[in-house]
């Protein structure tokens, strides 16, 4: 792939379809949803799809774009051992979740040392890679939404509008703010036992929520929000070069 091709990432979450799409390497625009924009005239040279749905799903997806896009070159990215200077700590390697693959090579090359990777979506992943580009494994915890949505949907009497969803001092003493301030001390809690033992390493976010979450954290971070889109870019282009 030439250094000026259009690039067109698509990583799709559990929660939403992110569409990027590059021109030698820079992010021209970013699409969140569930279908491709409309709004755009941008044509890919080159397509990289990672996609953390089920065989079908992404299946389905891959038709949608690629009757949209006959003549673009296609390549699905999966987890693997082994890339872009990357050793992945899973024993079965291809059970990482793609997106967490894609973030921690991203974040390895854009830091150049120590790092945990946070990826605040439906659920919130927490991965360590260390300078040498050794990933040393991370965690998996309920995003913010599905932490609320189980308490709505195993409990009788935990209902509220969102307007009731309000940002208040102290204690909470509403229903909507125990529930959406309970959620986030739960995962500002999982951050902050991690940060204990990682607070030498530089730390980088990503995900719809991380912005919400992590304003709170009090923990000098770096927001990377297209961190999985790098992520691909990286793979893919090592990926084509070595099938020449
Ligand atoms: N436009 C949006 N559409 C969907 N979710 C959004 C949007 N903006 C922010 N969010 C937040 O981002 C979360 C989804 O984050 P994302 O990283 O896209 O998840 P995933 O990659 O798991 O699909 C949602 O739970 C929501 O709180
Ligand atoms: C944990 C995830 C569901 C997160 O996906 P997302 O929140 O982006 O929808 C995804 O990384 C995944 O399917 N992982 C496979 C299991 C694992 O990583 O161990
Ligand atoms: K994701």
């Amino acid at each position: 792939m030439s250094v000026e091709s259009n690039l067109l990432v698509v990583d799709a979450g559990n929660t939403s379809i992110k569409f990027t799409a590059l021109l030698g390497g820079q992010v021209l625009w970013v699409s969140r949803g569930d279908t491709y924009p409309v709004d755009t005239d941008f044509v890919p040279d080159v397509i990289y799809f990672a996609s953390v749905r089920s065989k079908e799903l992404s299946a389905l997806l891959r038709a949608d774009i690629q009757a949209e896009f006959p003549q673009s070159q296609w390549l699905t990215l999966k987890s693997q051992d082994y890339a872009c200077g990357v050793r992945n700590a899973y024993v079965e390697p291809e059970r990482l979740g793609i997106d967490r693959w894609l973030g921690v090579i991203a974040a390895h090359h854009l830091v150049k040392g120590d790092v945990v990777i946070v990826d605040a979506g439906t659920a919130i992943k927490v991965d360590v890679v260390n300078q040498a580009g050794v990933h040393l494994g991370g965690y998996i915890a309920p995003g913010l939404a599905m932490m609320e949505d189980a308490l709505l949907s195993k409990t009788a009497r935990i209902r509220y509008e969102a307007h009731e969803v309000v940002a208040g001092q102290g204690l909470p003493n509403s229903t909507a703010r125990a529930v959406t301030e309970g959620c986030h001390e739960m995962a500002l809690g999982f951050l902050e036992r991690i940060y204990r033992r990682y607070s030498t390493f530089k730390w980088v976010v990503t995900g719809g929520d991380a912005q919400r979450l992590l304003d709170v954290l009090g923990v000098a971070l770096e927001c990377q929000p297209n961190l999985v889109a790098l992520g691909a870019k990286l793979v893919g282009d090592e990926r084509l070069r070595g099938d020449k």
